[in-house]
Parts: C-alpha cells; structure tokens; sequence
C-alpha cells in the first residue's frame, strides 16, 4: 500500500477524466453505437418547446449553453456522468459517491429466456439512466396517456449525479434446494456459496441473500431511488426486491482525491482502503483472473461483492472515553493517525510498544486485527456507507454501518478476517450484524451486450 496525501475533492479522477458529462459527449445507451433519446435536463429546457423527444443534439445543446455561458468551473459532483460499458462494472473503483440504495432480487420466474431478458432490460435502463435519461426510451411523460410510463419521473430536472449501477449474482441463481434454476449449476464459483455463520452474527434473514443485487450509488439520493426503483418495476413479474439499504455518507475512499470521510463513530474511515490509483493492487485482490476457477472463467474480470449490514452499538460508544475509543480502533480520532504515531498515511508500527511494555496499537484493536500482515496479506476495496433506519423500540437509532467489500476471492480475503474480528477484535463489543450476503459481480459490459452475458453464453 502506498499511503497517498488527499484530497481535492474538485480534482480529477482517473475514471472521471474518461468520462464526460453526458448531455454534452453522450455515450450510446442502447448498444447500437446510437445515442437516442433526452437527458433529464434537457427534456426541461426543451419541453417548453413543445418538442418532447427531441434528438439528443438539441438537448445537449442547451446544456452545454449552461455551461459555457462562463469561465469553465470545475464540474459539480452532480453533473458527473461515469461510463456504463468498460471492462469493468462501474461503481467498484469509481471515487465513492455520497449516496447508495442498495438492492436484493429474488428471482420469481422459473423461465431462463425470462431472466436473459430481464438482464437486456435493465442493462438498457442502466445505460440510459447513468447518463442522466430516463430509465425507458419515452421518458416520463411522453408515451401514450393511455399506458404506465416508461420512467417513472421523480429524477426529472436532475442531472447524472454520478449515478453508477453495479449487478451482482447471488448463489441462489445457481442453486436452490439443490436444484439447478436455469442450467448453470455448473457454472457456480466454487466460491460462490452462502457466507458462514461467523460469532456475533445476529441475522435477519429478510436482510440476507438474494438472487440478485444492484448496487446504485450517486451524488443525490433522489436519483439512487430513482434508478432502483425503476430497475425493480422493469423486474416485474421476473424479480421482486427481496430487501433493500439506503445509505449516506460513505465510509471510504476509493481515489486518492478523496478526503477520508467518517463513520458513526466518529473516526476515519477508509484511510487504508485500496484505492484507484494503485491499478496494479486493484487487480490482485478485487478483479477475478482468468483460470482462477475453470468452470466460473465468465467472472472473469469481475469480482465478489461481501454485503454485510452492521449495527452499531452508538449510543454505548458515545460513553467511552476517548482513550479507550481510539484504543478499540488503534487509530486517533482526529487525524486517524496509527497510535504508533505519524499522520494519517502513516504506516502503522505494531512492534513500537509504549507504557509498560505494551504496544502502542492493541494487539486487539481493529486495524491491528484487519491490516495486511495479519492477514497474508490480504487486502479488500471498501465501499460501506453510513446508515440510520429510525430508532429501536428501546429509543436507541437503528444506526450503523452498510459495509460493502469487492474481493478477488472471498474464501481468502473476507471469510477468515471475519471470523478473527467476530472473536477477538475490541470493536465487536460495539457491532450487531444483522444482515449478510454474497455476490458475483460479473466483468463489464460491452456495447450490444447485456449484464452477465458470459455466464449465459
Ligand atoms: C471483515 C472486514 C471488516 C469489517 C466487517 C469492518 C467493519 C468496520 N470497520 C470499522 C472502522 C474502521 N475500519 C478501519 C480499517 C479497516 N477495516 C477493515 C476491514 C473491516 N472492517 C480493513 C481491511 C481495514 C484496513 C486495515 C489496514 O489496511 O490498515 C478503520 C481505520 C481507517 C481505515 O484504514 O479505513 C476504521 C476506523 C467499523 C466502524 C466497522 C463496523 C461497523
Ligand atoms: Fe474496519
């Protein structure tokens, strides 16, 4: 890991820098290498017109008026659009967004033409809807007055907001019961499987699994509602949301031109996190490599998605002292520098001990239990966010923390450090999980292809 200075936020990014804002560049939503129909923003500026449906030409003519009316300001978070079609799925190193809804599908049809179907359509409403249009080819408001829209509108005026849509494949596509769903037991990762019962899990099962996931992030949560919202009509009859996470703040970096933002407790989060700009890392402990397991090579260049809804404990926290607050972390509070001393990129020293022998850093703490060399070296790209769903019954928030991970292999870099922290790690006191689940996340789409569509060739 190389610790890196932050944060411009207003810098550019790696990913952004390919991308452009999308009603002036677009980038073709329905894979025949066309851009049609209008952006959000551009549909108000052109419905007074009276020209809904209206090229994109025009529309992205009005914003780039907008835009050009002054000297070039760097662009604002929500006018960022990030590509849909690449390599990889967007949403995993792109510099964490503000915002998430996240969602789990159970797959209601039994039909595997049904399911390939389902994943052209939502493949099609997520290259739209990334680039800041409406989910369907009408839009909102002009279809037919007779028939549901085909976007269901409350994203209407609002720009891309750096919406990214990430889909995942739960091991009960593969195998339910036992039974082979859609004739691709075969093609299960052997990794792929329910994660384990680990200590201090205390699941609800309406929180857990999933056939599915989709992953939506942005930088208005008005339009991370929208796009699942959308996706989850558009599954009708195929999938039904199974259960779903809003989450603000995000607790990790995953660019260098971030700042390190805060979880609930308090503390930084994300410090260490593996970062965009370390490409070479990223593709040794998130993308899956070709041959990693023979008969699951369609993942490869995809990645596993750990989803694990964790409660914390916040009101027990806030009467610690701030010794012991910084001795469960092994962190400071205010710089989130490593208690063997330095700032915050520090390299942590485990060794240096300080009063009565003792080391600096608790050989309990949590980073002294998650880092690296405790761990085979082992490292994950965080992406959690913070979450609050009203309070108990006990008057206590219903707070805690939406931890999302993308390993190359869950089996060496997730399962084995859970289990360490569920028994040993002083932070655990603090922590209820009360949800779990495990995804495939399939490479990234071409254009003219569809989600997933290696594991269906
Ligand atoms: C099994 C993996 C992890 C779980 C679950 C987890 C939960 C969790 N973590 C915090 C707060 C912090 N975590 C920090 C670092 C950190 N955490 C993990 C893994 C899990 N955390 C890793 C791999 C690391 C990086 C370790 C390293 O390389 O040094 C930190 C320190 C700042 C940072 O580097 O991000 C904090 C703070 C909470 C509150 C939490 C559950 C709610
Ligand atoms: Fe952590």
């Amino acid at each position: 890991m190389t610790p890196q200075p932050p944060p411009d936020e207003s810098a550019p990014d790696t990913q952004l820098s390919e991308a452009t804002p999308s009603t002036r560049d677009p980038e073709p939503v329905d894979g025949s290498g066309t851009a049609r129909g209008v952006s959000r923003r551009g549909l108000l500026g052109a419905a007074g017109a009276g020209v809904a449906g209206l090229g994109l030409g025009a529309a992205g003519m009005a914003y780039q008026d907008r835009q050009s009316a002054g000297a070039a300001p760097a662009p604002h978070p929500v006018d960022r659009a990030y590509p849909f079609y690449g390599d990889h799925q967007a949403g995993i190193v792109t510099p964490a967004q503000d915002r998430l809804h996240f969602a789990a599908f159970d797959v209601i049809t039994t039909d595997r033409d049904e399911l390939i179907s389902l994943l052209r359509d939502w493949t099609a409403a997520a290259a739209r809807m990334t680039q800041g249009r409406d989910a369907g080819e009408l839009g909102a408001t002009s279809g037919s007055y007779d028939a549901p829209p085909d976007d269901t509108g409350e994203a209407i005026g609002l720009p891309p907001s750096g919406l990214t849509l990430t889909f995942g494949f739960g091991p009960g596509l593969f195998r339910q019961d036992g039974k082979d769903r859609f004739g691709l037991a075969d093609r299960q990762p052997k990794a792929l499987r329910r994660l384990p019962h680990f200590p201090a899990d205390k699941l609800d099962p309406a929180r857990s699994d999933g056939d599915l996931c989709v992953q939506a992030c942005a930088d208005d949560p008005q339009v991370a509602v929208h796009a699942i919202r959308n996706l989850a009509r558009i599954a009708f009859g195929r999938a039904s949301v199974r259960w779903s996470q809003l989450g603000f703040g995000r607790t990790s970096s995953t660019s260098t031109a971030q700042a390190t933002p805060r979880n609930l407790f308090g503390f930084k989060d994300g410090t260490a996190n593996l970062k965009a700009e370390e490409p070479a890392t990223v593709d040794e402990h998130v993308w899956v490599p070709t041959g990693a397991d023979p008969a699951a090579d369609w993942l490869a260049g995809g990645s596993y998605l750990v989803a694990r809804r964790i409660n914390m404990t916040i009101e027990t926290w806030d009467r610690q002292s701030l010794r012991e607050q910084e001795a469960v972390i092994g962190r400071s509070k205010a710089e989130g520098a490593p208690l063997s001393g330095g700032s915050e990129f520090s390299e942590p020293d485990f060794a240096l001990l300080g009063r009565g022998d003792l080391p600096l850093i608790a050989k309990n703490s949590h980073v002294a239990l998650v880092h690296p060399d405790a761990n085979d070296g082992a490292r994950m790209l965080r992406r959690g966010y913070n979450f609050v769903d009203g309070s108990t019954g006990l008057g206590r928030l219903d707070a805690g923390l939406f931890f999302l991970a993308y390993v190359v292999d869950p089996r060496t870099h997730f399962i084995p450090i859970q289990t360490k922290i569920g028994v040993g790690d002083a932070l655990s006191e603090y922590l209820q999980h009360t949800g779990s689940a495990l995804f495939a996340v399939p490479p990234g789409v071409k254009l003219g292809e569809y989600v997933g569509q290696s594991l269906f060739a």
